[in-house]
């Protein structure tokens, strides 16, 4: 499973794999790899390394602090100045790390307790290495580990983190404890597999690029993942190449209801967005009056929703709804629908408050995706905000068990989840995605790439990725993060399926 390059493993998994490869291998094999990858990566960010740069190694009191001095040795060897920031007993250090501590005194590699610290804040560093904290991680960092990060994230020069940025929770994303601190890496090295908590809450801020080395472990120490990067391997396979042969029919019908009074709007951007994502026919329903057209998009066919057979289409339904009952009556009749069905934003907040629709939405045949943001998931669960960001994965597979859909929990590290616990996180987009419209653009591609046949797994998968490299390419061309309009990621969105489609090899 080690070739699944995208697979990211939770703490108890590696440390499965770790136990089982230790066993087979001489004491401290892996420490030493660990170590080693480490300083090649660091050599290799730091060009002028030969001339005498300068290094601060931060080393903890578990094997995290053995990596870092195995580190420490290897960066001595290679002409750098190193010194190492160590507070704890070096006879209590667990074996190995014990036996790189003893390996780095050999060398002149200057070692400094904290009281240290504010001299050798007054340095210039090319690189500080974070070697405090990796999965061992077992409470919030207080002092006077605290006041060394806070130091150290208040410093220009690259840091580089071993395995975790110290204070990171490695499967949530999450600083851990409460009033907790984290290193923020520019680099992460992350040993044996990927982590789902470099990659979603504060992960992605936290640490950076992320590098992965699975420390040359035998392919047969590894599980089979349930975790996943979400990249197009996961859902290329049922996007297709559009024959001569076909017409509007062959692609679908997409229907929006929404657009309430005054939220018109959500409705017509998550429209246009599932007719540019490829969607054979769109329909916009509206809750009360339906504008004529839609001057700027007249290919979208407005229409009262109260007048929509919604059978054969897929529904998006959410964008705009407010929470009238005529609201409550659209989402009745659309849960009690088979169609493949995408529910977002108010219909999500009309679903928590009732049971009875959630039964049906559970027991509905066809594909079915939910797109919640943390507080709509929070109204679904009964929590808070807070608590879903606890613990996102688990958050996501919670909603997709009980609601027997393919959950999209966004935020930053989208978490797509669905029934039988297999999860991805997404690491396209930024935060230029933080803005008004945006899940409407969102829901209605999603319900584009249902409409043309996509299964609801790889629609949300497909949607979410697409849509963040359209924000991506956004930034790239200079007009983002800041004062991107939702509107503007839909070409974008368009051009990214295009360029997909016709990246794959001919079938
Ligand atoms: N055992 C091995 O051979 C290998 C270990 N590896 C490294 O070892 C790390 C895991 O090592 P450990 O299990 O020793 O754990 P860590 O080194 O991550 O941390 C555990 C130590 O920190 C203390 N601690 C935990 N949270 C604290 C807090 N908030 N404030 C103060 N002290 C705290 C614990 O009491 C313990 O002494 C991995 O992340 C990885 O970097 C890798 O080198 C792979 C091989
Ligand atoms: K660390």
């Amino acid at each position: 499973m080690k070739n699944s390059s995208n697979a990211l493993y939770s703490v108890a998994a590696i440390r499965r794999i770790e136990q089982a490869a230790i066993a087979s291998l001489p004491s401290g094999s892996l420490m030493q790899r660990a170590g080693l990858a480490a300083a090649k990566l660091a050599l290799g960010l730091i060009p002028s390394h030969s001339s005498g740069a300068k290094a601060l190694v931060l080393a903890g009191p578990g094997n995290n602090g053995g990596d870092a001095f195995v580190l420490a040795s290897h960066l001595f060897q290679n002409g750098m100045a190193v010194t190492v920031l160590f507070d704890a007993y070096p006879e209590k250090l667990p074996a190995d790390a014990r036996g790189a501590y003893a390996q780095a005194r050999q060398h002149a590699i200057q070692f400094s307790p904290f009281s240290g610290l504010p001299g050798i804040l007054e340095k210039q560093w090319d690189i500080v290495i974070d070697g405090l904290f990796g999965i061992g991680l077992s409470k919030a960092i207080a002092t006077p580990y605290r006041e060394l990060i806070d130091a150290v994230n208040r410093m220009s020069c690259p840091v580089l983190a071993l395995d975790v940025p110290s204070g990171l929770d490695a499967d949530t994303g999450t600083i851990a404890g409460k009033d907790g601190i984290a290193i923020r890496a520019a680099y992460t090295i992350t040993f044996i597999g990927d982590k789902p908590g470099l990659h979603t809450a504060h992960g992605r801020d936290l640490a950076g690029t992320v590098h992965v080395d699975d420390l040359d472990i035998d392919a047969r120490f590894f599980d089979a993942p349930e975790i996943f990067k979400n990249e197009p391997k996961l859902f290329s396979h049922v996007l297709r190449r559009r024959p001569h042969n076909s017409h509007k029919g062959s692609y679908g019908n997409v229907a929006i209801i929404g657009g309430a009074q005054g939220m018109h709007g959500a409705a017509i951007l998550s429209g246009r967005s599932a007719l540019h994502l490829g969607a054979g026919r769109v329909f916009v329903g509206f809750l009360e009056q339906a504008p004529a057209y839609d001057s700027m998009q007249p290919e979208l066919m407005c229409r009262a929703a109260a007048s929509m057979e919604p059978d054969d289409a897929t529904i998006v339904i959410g964008p705009g709804l407010g929470t009238s009952p005529q609201a409550l009556e659209q989402l009745a009749k659309t849960c009690s629908s088979s169609s493949p069905l995408v529910m977002d934003a108010d219909a999500l907040n009309l679903l928590a408050t009732r049971s009875d629709l959630q039964h049906v939405l559970a027991q509905r045949g066809g594909h079915t995706i939910l797109t919640p943001h943390p507080l709509e998931a929070a109204r679904l669960l009964s929590t808070t905000a807070a608590g879903i960001q606890a613990d996102r994965l688990q958050a996501g597979r919670e909603l997709a068990r009980r609601f027997n859909a393919v959950i999209v929990l966004k935020g930053s590290g989208t978490v797509i989840a669905r029934p039988d616990g297999k999860t991805a996180i997404n690491v396209t987009g930024n935060p230029a995605l933080a803005t008004a419209g945006t899940g409407d653009v969102l829901a209605g591609m999603c319900g584009a790439l249902l409409a043309q046949s996509c299964p609801a797994w790889e629609a949300a998968l497909a949607a979410v990725w697409i849509h963040g490299l359209a924000a991506d390419r956004l930034v790239e061309r200079g007009c983002g993060p800041i004062g991107v309009a939702a509107g503007e990621l839909i070409p974008v969105a368009r051009e990214v399926l295009n360029g997909l489609i016709n990246g794959m090899p001919n079938a």
